[in-house]
């Protein structure tokens, strides 16, 4: 559902051949690079005239399949409102690569569960860089793998682990509320981890925009590995929305957006004129 006030939707589902999405794709990254970052302004909060606005306590969620831009758009958006960022995906990730290293099976829910209880995650929360550590060592890189990205989603179905991690995560929101707020992004943070957020995001994008998007993000180039990302991406939001723990869903107040014909400052600033009025209001 979507609190959009009527105003027509921005998001217009991509359509064509492969080819046609990647050079459409192409193009939008060049021109991306030309006016990054765009210049819309953050709102000023009413009767303060022209003052900067400086959000205090915000909690902006971004929920939304693999792909749809949520990392990108989402540590943007907390640079622009000077925000903290968490990227609750990488969570799920470290626990599964602990796992695959540790050989477990990854389809025993109890074992899986008793690696997240034993493993202490240290999550960065820097926009601009951030960054996970597992027991002290950090491991950025090694959660990127497609090892990891294939086994993830069995991690993520496993009830143990997400109500230790959303308990992990409510933490570091609240501590990051001080200092601010704090944009926080995954599948059920809208619905689950943050229920009460007065900004909340679902982004969306066609599945073959999306699977160009990674595959390009992967440094891939051939058809054959759009088309196995594809699959792969397919698997995984299959796995992710049909899950009994907390699937993924649209949250309800969510600002949807279709970003499969959007470059990233669109998204950016229509979530940011979408939310205009909820900006404003938060102390
Ligand atoms: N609107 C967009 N237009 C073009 N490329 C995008 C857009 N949004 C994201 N991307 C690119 O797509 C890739 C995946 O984006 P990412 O933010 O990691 O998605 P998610 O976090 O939803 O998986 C990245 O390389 C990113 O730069
Ligand atoms: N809040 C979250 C975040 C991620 N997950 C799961 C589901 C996803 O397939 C994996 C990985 O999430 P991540 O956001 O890193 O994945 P992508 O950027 O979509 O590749 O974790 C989750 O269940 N709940």
């Amino acid at each position: 559902m979507s609190p959009d006030d009527g105003s027509a939707s921005p998001g217009v589902t991509a359509t064509g051949s492969h080819d046609e999405v990647l050079r459409t794709e192409q193009q939008r990254g060049a021109e991306q690079s030309a006016v990054w970052p765009s210049s819309v302004p953050v709102p000023a909060p009413a009767g303060t005239g022209t003052a900067p606005f400086t959000p205090t306590g915000l909690v902006v969620a971004v929920d939304g399949p693999g792909g749809s831009g949520k990392s990108t758009v989402s540590r943007e958006i907390a640079r622009r409102l000077g925000l903290r960022y968490l990227d609750t995906g990488a969570m799920y990730r470290a626990i599964t690569q602990v796992a695959l290293e540790r050989r477990i099976d990854i389809e025993d829910p109890s074992a899986v569960a008793e690696v997240a209880e034993r493993t202490v995650l240290t999550v960065g929360t820097d926009p601009d860089r951030p960054s996970i550590a597992v027991d002290g060592d950090n491991v950025d890189e090694q959660i990127r793998t497609r090892a990891v990205t294939n086994a993830v989603s069995a991690v993520a179905a496993v009830s143990a682990v997400r109500s230790r991690l959303v308990a992990q995560q409510r933490e570091i929101i609240a501590e990051s509320l001080a200092a601010g707020g704090i944009v926080v992004e995954g599948r059920d943070i809208g619905s689950v981890v943050a229920p009460d957020a007065p900004v909340k995001v679902f982004l969306t994008a066609s599945t073959e925009v999306r699977a160009l998007r990674r595959s390009r993000q992967l440094g891939e180039k051939g058809v054959d590995d759009v088309a196995r990302t594809l699959a792969e991406l397919d698997r995984r939001d299959a796995l992710d929305s049909t899950r009994t723990a907390d699937p993924l869903s649209v949250p309800d107040g969510a600002i949807v957006l279709d970003s499969s014909a959007l470059s990233v400052p669109e998204v950016v600033d229509e979530v940011l004129r979408q939310s205009q009025h909820l900006l404003a209001a938060t102390p």
